[in-house]
């Protein structure tokens, strides 16, 4: 009897705590809804005030240096990107105070990747890391290595070599590199970083020679490095974009982003749509010809949707190579789609292409329940390496799709395939 009333009476207290989440969940999507309607965004009155989400202690502290006085005199939108900069570059300044030591001592300090990841965005650019780097010659990173483009360019690039550093000294890293010193054999270093990120990092070098006559190693960087592209269908590239930043943002509010910074941010109208809304508002908006009606849409924005325009970005980074060998000789474009469906095609052709000992067999991939493959590894723990489960599909409209196909292909996305 006394076990039934407690029972009932925890019952009670736990409908009390669910009924006031729901009643706060509730308030909360009603002030995101009324505070982030498109319509407001267009007549240019979504950018009122700067309630930025929680931005995580250390962050928080590094704002307080920041000027506020530029809070009066940008638009939002405007002060949101200075501020995010400004953080950017305090924690790289930060966290190279620490690895001044690193850069004195140790070679491997200023070991740049050979094999580069340079995209594309949402295309399976981390299952491909993730598994290429079971090769024995391979020394991967474990989350993306970006080359962030800072106020100091000697800040930037001791900042990506710090982040590369932090990856090549991991204990598994390190007995790979290890061994294959044991073995008389080469290490190949893996990273994942833009096509950008490379453009800016190839001209700081360029400007920089006496880096390249003090280091061994990154005098033929420019001539070897391998920049591996991953491409896949860019309607379904754009979807998977689409949710990952609505998972982002509802997923890591204590982790600034572009995407992350509250309710004003220029990312938030993308809160309270449908993908088939968010394409159906922002597509024409950036096909208009009348270009005041383009600069309504933020440069996040436009950016999402042009990273799937392959062919138009693959002529602008050509474009900006001095010596275009890095990009266009020493490149591979891979099958996203392969990926998927068949990974071991795809790891096969990396290994023969980088000219790496034979390792990758259909032998070393299993087939998950829904449908992606893992890699098998015996010499792991875990024996099975795989990604997370994908958050699934929803499926986009005729409409929406056809709008899409026109997009991409009056922008060439079909004509790079060499
Ligand atoms: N095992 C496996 N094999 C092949 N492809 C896979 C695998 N796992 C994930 N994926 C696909 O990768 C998509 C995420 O791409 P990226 O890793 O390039 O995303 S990111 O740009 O690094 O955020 C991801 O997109 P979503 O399904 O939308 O999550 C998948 O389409």
């Amino acid at each position: 009897m006394n076990m039934r009333r407690l029972r009932v009476s925890e019952i009670c207290i736990l409908f009390f705590f669910i009924a006031v989440y729901a009643f706060s969940r509730e308030k909360e999507q009603r002030f995101s809804y009324e505070t982030r309607k498109i319509a407001e965004f267009l007549n240019d009155e979504f950018y009122e005030s700067n309630d930025f989400v929680d931005l995580g202690n250390k962050r928080n502290k590094l704002k307080e240096k920041f000027d506020e006085n530029l809070k009066e005199q940008l638009s939002d939108a405007e002060y949101e990107r200075q501020l995010l900069q400004f953080l950017k570059n305090e924690e790289a300044k930060e966290a190279i105070a620490e690895f001044e030591s690193s850069l004195q001592s140790d070679e491997l300090a200023y070991q740049l990747p050979n094999i580069v990841i340079t995209g594309a965005k949402k295309c399976g650019t981390k299952a491909l890391q993730r598994f290429f780097g079971h090769h024995p010659q391979v020394i991967r990173g474990f989350a993306e290595s970006p080359f962030q483009n800072l106020d100091d360019s000697d800040l930037a690039f001791r900042n990506y070599l710090k982040s590369l550093y932090r990856i090549w000294t991991m204990p598994e890293s390190k007995k790979k590199i290890e061994k294959n010193r044991n073995d008389s054999k080469a290490s190949f270093f893996m990273a994942k970083t833009g096509m950008s990120g490379i453009v800016w990092l190839q001209s700081y070098l360029e400007s920089h020679p006496e880096i390249l006559n003090k280091h061994e190693n990154l005098q033929n960087w420019m001539n070897n490095v391998q920049c591996i592209t991953i491409l896949c269908d860019p309607v379904h590239r754009l979807f998977s974009d689409f949710k990952h930043m609505k998972d982002d943002k509802a997923g890591h509010l204590g982790h600034l982003n572009k995407k992350t910074l509250g309710s004003n941010s220029a990312m938030m109208p993308l809160a309270d749509l449908t993908f088939d809304d968010f394409v159906g508002t922002y597509l024409p908006l950036l096909t208009e010809n009348d270009s005041s009606e383009k600069f309504k849409i933020p440069r996040e924005m436009t950016t999402v949707m042009a990273n799937g325009a392959f062919g138009f970005l693959y002529k602008y980074y050509a474009s900006t190579f001095s010596d275009p060998k890095l990009f266009k000789n020493s490149g591979l474009i891979l099958d996203g789609n392969s990926l998927k469906t068949k990974p071991w095609e795809v790891m096969m052709k990396l290994e023969k292409f980088l000219k790496l000992e034979k390792f990758f067999d259909a032998e070393k991939f299993v087939k998950r329940e829904d449908g992606y493959y893992c890699v098998r590894d015996e010499t792991a723990e875990n024996e099975m390496d795989c990604m997370p489960s994908s958050k699934g599909r929803t499926s986009i409209r005729p409409e929406t799709q056809k709008m899409l196909r026109d997009f991409y292909e009056e922008k060439h996305i079909f004509t790079i395939i060499i």
